[in-house]
Parts: structure tokens; sequence; C-alpha cells
């Protein structure tokens, strides 16, 4: 694992946005697409800001990257917390990606049918491949979740789908959601973290025994792949690195 910290979420962003770019660029001179996927959350809203400006907009060759979810919200996408809004919002308006390129997680239809739909498209994607996509975006929560792992569920445990939906009591919606299988088959994973409010789980995520029920951001952990965590100094202010 390696642990990148900046100063703030700005400076954060700044690093983050030049290691994505790079890694685009590299990947790109040895295959013709590269899969991203993105997180929800308001942690990456600075970052795909900073991709959807000067230089990143014109570095990036955007027709070649395929767009994927690490989860979503089962709310209509007109809807402020849906997940691929922002991210249309803020960054895939402005870069000229295909549209059939680009994968939300379905919420005009069942969550469940909206999650067989999407294992079937990475299925197309990743089948007979050693790894599935070429970066996976996470955020962490304050809770220690990622994508919609959140602690103590039973999803939490999936071994073997790739995708699933199920209903979240606690916010009283569907998520649809990646599992930890097939983040963990991806050729990089990046985390997110800033802020003070996490600073304790972050410290039990990294530094902590194994405990995934409680911290389920420690099911992450690419079984053929890099994993990075670009977090900010309040946020690591806990680490024992
Ligand atoms: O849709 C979501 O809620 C997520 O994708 C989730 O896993 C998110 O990344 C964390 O909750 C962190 O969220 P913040 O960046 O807002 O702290």
């Amino acid at each position: 694992m390696e642990l990148h910290i900046a100063k703030d979420i700005q400076q954060l962003s700044e690093n983050l946005a030049a290691f994505i770019s790079q890694k685009i660029q590299d990947v790109l001179q040895q295959q013709e697409i590269f899969t991203f996927v993105l997180s929800g959350g308001s942690t990456p809203k600075s970052l795909y800001a900073l991709l959807a400006r000067e230089p990143y907009i014109d570095m990036i060759p955007w027709a070649r990257v395929h767009f994927f979810w690490g989860d979503e919200r089962a709310v209509p996408f007109e809807d402020a917390r849906n997940n691929a809004r922002m991210a249309f919002d803020v960054l895939l308006d402005k870069t000229g990606t295909p549209p059939e390129n680009i994968h939300v997680m379905r919420t005009d239809i069942e969550p469940e049918a909206a999650a067989a739909e999407y294992e079937k498209i990475l299925h197309r994607y990743f089948d007979g491949k050693t790894n599935t996509f070429d970066l996976v975006l996470l955020g962490m929560g304050d809770d220690g979740h990622t994508l919609s792992l959140f602690p103590g569920l039973p999803i939490v445990h999936e071994k073997k789908a790739w995708v699933k939906a199920f209903f979240l009591k606690a916010q009283d919606m569907y998520r649809i959601t990646l599992t930890a299988p097939v983040t963990n088959l991806a050729s990089s994973v990046v985390f997110m973290a800033t802020g003070a409010g996490k600073a304790l789980t972050l410290q039990g995520v990294i530094n902590g025994a194994p405990d995934p029920d409680r911290y389920p951001s420690q099911l992450i952990r690419p079984e053929n792949g890099e994993l990075h965590w670009f977090v900010d100094e309040a946020a690591a202010e806990a680490l024992q690195v």
C-alpha cells in the first residue's frame, strides 16, 4: 500500500489529478481503452473539477476512457444525491467522452434489475482477463464504509457477485454497488479521504486488526494490482506510519 499525504483537499486533488492523468496516459500506451470507476460522495468533486480544466482536459484522451461507477443511490438522475449526476455536472459534460463509453448504474428501473444489467456489462468488458478496471477511485465514509459496503451488513461478506442492490434502511433508499471481489481484481485502486472526522476511522482501517464488519474499507486489497491512499493531513493525524 502506498500512502500519499497532502496538506489539504486542494493539494490532494491536484496531486491526484496529476497521478490519474499520468496513469491514463501510461496505460493507453499499452492498450486501446482505459476503464475508470468514479466514486460518489463529496470528496472527489474538486478532483473532477480539476480534471475538467487545463491542462488535463486536453492532455487526457477522453474518447478512449470508459467510465463506470463504484456505487449509486437509487434516486432519479435529476436528484442532487445521484452520484452519476454529480460526475456529469462537474466532469463528464465537459470531456466529450462518447455516451456509449459511459456506464451509469441505472436508477430508472428496479435496483435489482439495474445491478444485474451492470453485472452483465462488466462481464462483457472483463471476462477472460486477469484484471478488471484500470483504476477504481473510492471514498471512505466516517464509519469506514466504502462503495455501499456499510459496516455490519451482509453485502460486506459477498464473495461472488460483482454488483449488488440492497435496501439501506439507515438512509431509506436502495443502493447499487460494486462488491469487494470485482474491486479487488482492479489493476489499481485509489482511496481519497480528507478531514479530521475521518482520522480515527482511517487509523482503524490502516493500522487496526482486520475487522471488515467494522471497517469495510479493509476489504479492499487488490489481488493483482496497486493500492493507494490519498489523504490530507487532518485525516492522517492519528496514523502510525
Ligand atoms: O455514494 C456514496 O455515498 C459513496 O460512493 C460512498 O462510498 C462515499 O465515497 C463515502 O461515503 C465518502 O463520502 P464523502 O466523500 O462524501 O465523505
